[in-house]
């Protein structure tokens, strides 16, 4: 049995979460890859469970995660699928919530992520400091995605 950890990531902090998911995974026996969305293939229509992350950019889930969850819902609907958003704020707005949820799913998490300056575009800097949101911050609760990680398992993963 294998699990797939698909993250759609702008700037990488989303795929360090799906890194540490799998690395969790992994630790506990369980046979865990990451991809990212854009390395779509037969891989997909092989894996037993799919745990997917999209961070969440101007009030929005990102789109190249939504989009790999339109184009591959068949294919997701019939498997255990786990997803997670990432985002600088506290909490997932309900209305990002309820667009999660209306994939077919397993479960819905929400963990903070990071912002590294280094990796920004003057114009998302731009976007950052109208909001008067932070260039630099790590909100990463690795033991919290570590007990998510844990509590798949539930679900026979293996
Ligand atoms: C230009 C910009 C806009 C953002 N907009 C939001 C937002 O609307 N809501 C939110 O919770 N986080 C927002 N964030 C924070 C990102 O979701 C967060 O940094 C996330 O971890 C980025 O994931 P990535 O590194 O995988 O791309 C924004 C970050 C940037 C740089």
């Amino acid at each position: 049995m294998t699990t797939m950890v698909v993250v759609a990531s702008k700037h990488g902090s989303t795929a360090e979460i799906g890194e540490h998911i799998a690395a969790t995974l992994k630790a506990r026996g369980v046979s865990a890859h990451v991809k990212e969305v854009s390395e779509a293939g037969k891989w997909l229509f092989e894996t037993d469970n799919v745990v997917l992350g999209v961070p969440v950019y101007r009030q929005k889930l990102w789109g190249p995660g939504m989009m790999f969850l339109d184009a591959n819902r068949t294919e997701l609907g019939g498997k255990p699928l786990f997803l997670f958003a990432s985002g600088g704020g506290p909490s997932l707005a309900p209305e990002l919530a309820e667009t999660l949820r209306s994939y077919p799913h397993r479960e819905v998490a929400y963990f903070r992520g990071a912002i590294d300056a280094e990796k920004l575009s003057f114009f998302e800097k731009l976007q950052l400091k109208v909001v008067k949101a932070p260039e630099n911050a790590d909100y990463r609760d690795w033991p919290g995605i570590e007990d998510w990680s844990q509590s798949l398992i539930a679900y026979g993963l293996s």
